[in-house]
């Protein structure tokens, strides 16, 4: 586990006299998490609540590493929104299984490379790029609801349907991100879904079998691993052909492409957001001059960063309306009168438009992503020393540990933090919690490009399943315990009924037993 951290006296460093409060923080053992950890099923639990004391930070060590809890939502905004480069460093401990999977990618890159890769990255992410996206959400979603119906129509059980959210989120992000269209490039788009798919299974035995996970050279050895690389040679192959096909139109349309010097971009850049124009960010990426080292490490960062995230929380949001069905059919009021307005959904397809008036299934989703955060935690690696408050400087050489999901389980700023309810998100509401207490998809410089992509892919996608169906669950919320994997993701899929709307609504009830 211990590995790649460099040495501290390459890091800027206050005189010790300044590092106030450092000395005196409580040190706890790492024995007592890895007690925690031994059940994966109770480790959530136990490790939240924990962290969820609000307190002073606390030190962790491991061997020669100083693990930092930053515990309480105050200290970790102050790192968060930190403006110092030195600040943004990802954790090369934590983060060096994604590193030999992503490359040099937005995700793992630090300093100024990670600056400027954002900023044209974030190009992909603007208004006008996002409406172009909906056609994809609409389209992909459409075939989901098309093989939910067939499955559906075959049984009277309760199914797993979590596969099919899985392929769906992957042929959005594919289409998205490199233009691959589903319906024309079949084999690629399977092979891709396949090895993502295997990936995932991977990353979560290794989560399981906590040991390969921390000690790399045993990894190395076990089977698994040589299947891992196998799964991304597989993915490697279908972007490398791509960038290649992208290569060869861009090739056929020279006068249209204007190569920009990405060193050159500034503000004014981002404000004229349609300088590049572009039909998918592999185009983009071209466009702005990358080579195909930083196309390839960019194209897999932002499909992993981006499919298995949303998938996991659309799976935990359709979950928690088959829960909650008075939100379910609040959702779904709103969602119907959005349907039978032609100007905002054309043809039964959801624009922007359409999914910004859906504002409950929006607090559906957040609440979700606050009892269910995908991503429980994060790390840095600080370069610079951080300071805290008046009586807390952190050193650096040091890593930092923030525990998003702790802060949304925090009774002060959640009151019954386990109830589900979406009116904390409406605006009068958050507006009385105190900043940063809520950040699913972190916060400052380095939070998720993909926030808003996300948000809007959720909402076409449940949008479009509650028109069609009524949702149910047999599975109970504390029967089914969360595993606090890189992606968080329930011990097993949960079992759904989807059942098509209109038909017999008044027997529902009676026709499918719910526990
Ligand atoms: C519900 C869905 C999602 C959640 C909860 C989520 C959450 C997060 C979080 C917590 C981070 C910070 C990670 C860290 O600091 O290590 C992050 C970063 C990132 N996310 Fe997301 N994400 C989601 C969807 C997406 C999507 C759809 C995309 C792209 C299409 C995306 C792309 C990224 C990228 C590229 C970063 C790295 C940003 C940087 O370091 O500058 N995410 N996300």
């Amino acid at each position: 586990m211990v590995k790649c951290t460099p040495k501290k006296q390459n890091f800027r460093s206050f005189g010790t006299s300044n590092l106030k409060g450092w000395d005196n923080l409580p040190k706890v053992s790492v024995l007592k998490f890895i007690w925690a950890l031994r059940d994966l099923r109770t480790a959530m639990d136990k490790v939240s609540r924990f962290f969820s004391n609000n307190g002073k930070p606390f030190i962790i060590s491991v061997l020669k590493e100083q693990l930092v809890i930053l515990n309480n939502p105050s200290a970790g905004q102050q790192l968060l929104t930190s403006k110092d480069l030195e600040h943004g460093t990802k954790s090369p401990v934590f983060y060096s299984t994604l590193h030999d999977m992503l490359g040099k990618g937005v995700l793992t890159s630090k300093g100024e490379y990670w600056q400027m890769q954002r900023r044209l990255l974030s190009k992909g992410f603007t208004y006008s790029a996002l409406k172009r996206y909906t056609k994809i959400y609409n389209k992909c979603t459409k075939r989901l609801v098309t093989n939910l119906g067939t499955l559906f129509a075959k049984t009277f059980e309760y199914q797993q349907i979590n596969s099919l959210i899985h392929v769906c989120s992957i042929q959005i992000i594919t289409e998205t991100v490199m233009g691959l269209d589903t319906f024309k490039d079949t084999k690629e788009a399977e092979l891709i879904a396949d090895s993502f798919n295997s990936l995932k299974n991977i990353a979560l035995t290794r989560v399981r079998l906590a040991w390969l996970l921390m000690w790399d050279p045993i990894w190395k050895l076990h089977p698994l691993s040589r299947e891992h690389d196998k799964n991304l040679k597989d993915v490697d192959a279908v972007i490398k052909t791509l960038i290649a096909r992208q290569r060869e139109f861009r090739d056929e349309n020279v006068e249209k492409s204007r190569k920009l010097d990405s060193k050159q971009l500034d503000d004014d850049d981002l404000r004229n957001e349609d300088d590049i124009p572009f039909d998918n960010m592999l185009e983009l990426m071209y466009k702005s001059g990358l080579n195909e080292t930083q196309i390839m490490s960019e194209v897999k960062t932002l499909i992993w960063a981006g499919y298995e995230t949303t998938s996991a929380a659309m799976h935990y949001l359709l979950f928690m309306l088959a829960l909650n069905k008075n939100h379910q059919e609040a959702c779904r009021n709103e969602i119907d009168k959005i349907f039978d307005e032609p100007n905002v959904s054309p043809n039964g397809e959801l624009t922007m438009e359409g999914l910004s008036e859906m504002k409950h299934l929006e607090h559906c989703f957040l609440e979700t992503l606050r009892m269910f955060p995908v991503v429980v935690s994060l790390t840095r690696f600080l370069e610079s020393p951080l300071k805290i408050d008046d009586s807390l400087t952190i050193p650096a050489g040091v890593n930092a540990l923030l525990p998003l999901g702790s802060y949304h389980k925090m009774p002060e700023y959640f009151p019954s933090p386990e109830k589900f309810e979406p009116d904390r998100f409406l605006a009068e509401n958050s507006a009385k919690r105190q900043a940063l207490t809520f950040m699913p998809f972190s916060a400052g410089p380095r939070s998720c490009i993909g926030l808003k992509f996300a948000i809007m892919e959720a909402k076409t996608v449940v949008a479009h399943i509650l028109r069609e169906f009524e949702v149910h669950t047999s599975d109970k919320l504390e029967d089914i315990a969360i595993i606090p994997a890189m992606v968080s993701c329930p011990e097993r899929d949960y079992y759904f009924y989807l059942k098509r709307r209109n038909y017999h609504p008044e027997n529902m009830d009676d026709e499918i037993s719910i526990n």
